[in-house]
């Protein structure tokens, strides 16, 4: 929880000292209070008192009163700006470390809960900051000014006191225990219900389409009730602090008044007006002390789970990024886009076996080349390492002879046109998605967006909407086919001008012709990029200057698409059970 302080800046402090100031103010008026009451108490009992100095006492008690109000309320905005500034600050930290986070550590931590880390928790701990913050700085000074005030009054009526907060203290006490591990758990089970959540939306129509919303239904149910009990038991839990609070309370003035009788009783008869007003100043002071303690339950009440947030919020904050940045960053020197893989293998995190095993080709500039092979042979693994999606486990990678480790991510990925395998469009407009990232621009390039649309065969499309590329474009494009969304993500990589593309199964989602026509102009038009394709579809890669065929992470065969057809089976049976036998024969 302290690491968190660490984002309050000196505004903050500012904020937290003036708050303390104010806050000594407003205890020093409340502690007046009971004064005057004792004033009022011997005015009333001594007779021949005038109404006047009785009305007197009673117009300060209420400026006491009044000027404590005015206190809270601006200890209350300082305390509303420090929680709300802090909170901002931990969303924007959290947030840039997960944009720096590499798959391994989304993986980690898994999409659902990273969202709830950057909301949730962070809430937690700005309502633990505008509640308790003000309540932890108050009750100490309240309660050692209040013990000051009373000490040495009455040894008895101290020893009673003393016992009540002892109560209240083992009682505190044992409610933290019995809650604080429930609080735990109730963050896990909120990162589950999110998870769940987000699964039904985004797979909505899948749900409907096979009448799966009861079996969805009871998965969400499952999780929504496991997440009720655990409120449900931390709630009923700290639901015995405040009738118990409010029975000690009770408690503690009745037994003053009870043994201020026995006092009183045995007091010489002179002394017995003193002691009745010290007894009702007394019984005040003992309440501010549980007054105190009260605010301090308050905070108890949020501090365990703002503890567990701010334990979550510290492991994203805290995690160490696995892909470190290169040095070198100037990229306009290498401008080649040669690529090598020297031994390349490569184990997803927490697997068991390797993905790929001793990969090893030579991509030259300008050259074509394409992989294929079956579902789940590594296609889009080996490809992903080129971005640094994931690191190598073992050998390199080299862009223009040298490791990509020594890249900066900024000059590598400017190096890359990347289009994945499901197009991601974001919420703007279809130019804001084909110019999408700055790339070293500073301003929208018209000619080289129009001339992106059209070689990714989008132009048609584009022209037909109503705002043309000002057209808006949906969350997730979900106002696009797949078929636009993916030449629009082509379109995005193209407007890049970078010197390597990368394909991951991005022609799929296009006919056969628009597939052939848009790899024919990508080729014109980039004629000295390096194009690396993932394809399902022979049609789309037998004109690639070099073919990769991967079986099981394993290389089985390289060259050009007649040489595959007689030296590699592996390839051969995929061709076989694409083309016609006239194909395979005029190849
Ligand atoms: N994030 C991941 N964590 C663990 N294993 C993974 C992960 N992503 C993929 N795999 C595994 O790696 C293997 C290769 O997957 P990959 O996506 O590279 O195959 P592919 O050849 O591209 O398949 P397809 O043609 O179906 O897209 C698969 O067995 C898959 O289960």
């Amino acid at each position: 929880m302290l690491k968190i302080l660490k984002y309050m800046n000196r505004r903050d402090w500012l904020f937290v000292l003036c708050s303390l100031v104010f806050i000594v103010c407003g205890v020093g008026l409340d502690l007046r209070l009971p004064d005057y009451m004792r004033e009022i108490t011997t005015l009333v009992q001594t007779p021949g008192s005038e109404m006047g100095e009785v009305l007197s006492a009673g117009a300060s008690m209420l400026l006491c009163a009044l000027g404590s109000l005015v206190t809270a309320f601006v200890v209350g905005f300082f305390v509303a700006q420090i929680a709300a500034g802090l909170a901002m600050r931990l969303r924007e930290a959290v947030y840039n470390k997960t944009m720096d986070f590499s798959m391994e550590e989304i993986g980690k931590f898994s999409t659902a809960s990273l969202i709830t880390r950057t909301t949730n928790d962070i809430q937690q701990i700005q309502m633990f900051v505008a509640l308790g913050l003000q309540a932890m700085m108050k009750a100490p000074i309240l309660a050692v000014w209040a013990i000051l005030k009373i000490a040495g009054k009455s040894w008895q009526w101290t020893a009673i006191t003393g016992g009540a907060v002892a109560i209240l203290t083992v009682m505190l006490g044992t409610v933290i225990a019995l809650v604080l591990p429930k609080f735990k758990n109730m963050q896990k089970l909120t990162d589950k219900l999110n998870r769940v959540a987000r699964e039904n939306l985004t797979g909505i129509r899948v749900v409907r389409a096979y009448n799966a919303e009861g079996y969805q239904e009871k998965k969400f149910e499952g999780a929504n009730e496991e997440l009720t009990r655990t409120n449900l038991f931390t709630s009923r839990t700290m639901s015995v602090l405040f009738p118990g609070m409010t029975l000690i309370m009770s408690g503690l003035t009745l037994a003053i008044y009870w043994v201020g009788v026995y006092i009183i009783n045995e007091a010489a008869v002179t002394d017995r007006l003193g002691i009745f007003s010290d007894m009702v100043v007394f019984s005040s002071y003992a309440m501010q002390i549980i007054m105190a303690f009260m605010m301090l339950v308050m905070t108890f009440i949020v501090l365990p789970r703002a503890v567990v947030s701010a334990k979550r919020i510290n492991e994203v904050l805290n995690t160490e990024i696995k892909i470190k940045d290169g040095k070198i960053s100037g990229f306009e020197l290498f401008e080649q886009g040669e690529i090598e893989f020297r031994h390349v293998s490569f184990r997803y995190p927490d697997a068991e076996e390797a993905i790929l095993t001793d990969i090893n080709f030579t991509v030259h500039r300008g050259e074509t080349v394409a992989f294929i092979g079956s579902t789940g042979s590594g296609k889009s693994t080996l490809i992903n390492l080129v971005p640094r999606f994931y690191d190598v486990t073992e050998g390199e990678i080299c862009i223009d002879g040298i490791n990509i480790k020594e890249y900066t991510q900024e000059a590598l990925h400017r190096k890359l046109g990347y289009v994945s395998q499901r197009a991601v469009m974001f919420r703007g407009s279809v130019l804001s998605n084909v110019t999408y990232g700055e790339n070293g621009r500073q301003s929208v390039d018209e000619e080289l967006l129009w001339k992106s649309i059209e070689i990714a065969q989008a132009d048609d499309f584009v022209q037909d909407m109503e705002n043309g590329y000002h057209t808006a474009v949906a969350q997730g494009g979900t106002n696009l086919s797949g078929g636009q969304k993916q030449r629009l993500a082509i379109a995005r990589a193209i407007y890049c001008r970078p010197e390597i593309y990368i394909f991951d199964d991005s022609f799929s989602a296009l006919d056969y012709k628009t597939d052939r026509v848009l790899r024919k102009m990508l080729k014109q038009e980039t004629g000295t990029a390096t194009t690396l394709i993932v394809a399902q579809r022979i049609g789309t890669i037998m004109d690639a200057d070099k073919i990769i065929v991967l079986d099981e992470g394993k290389i089985v065969g390289i060259g050009r698409h007649k040489e595959l057809l007689k030296s590699c089976p592996v390839y051969r049976e995929i061709a076989e059970s694409q083309l016609s036998k006239e194909e395979l024969e005029s190849a």
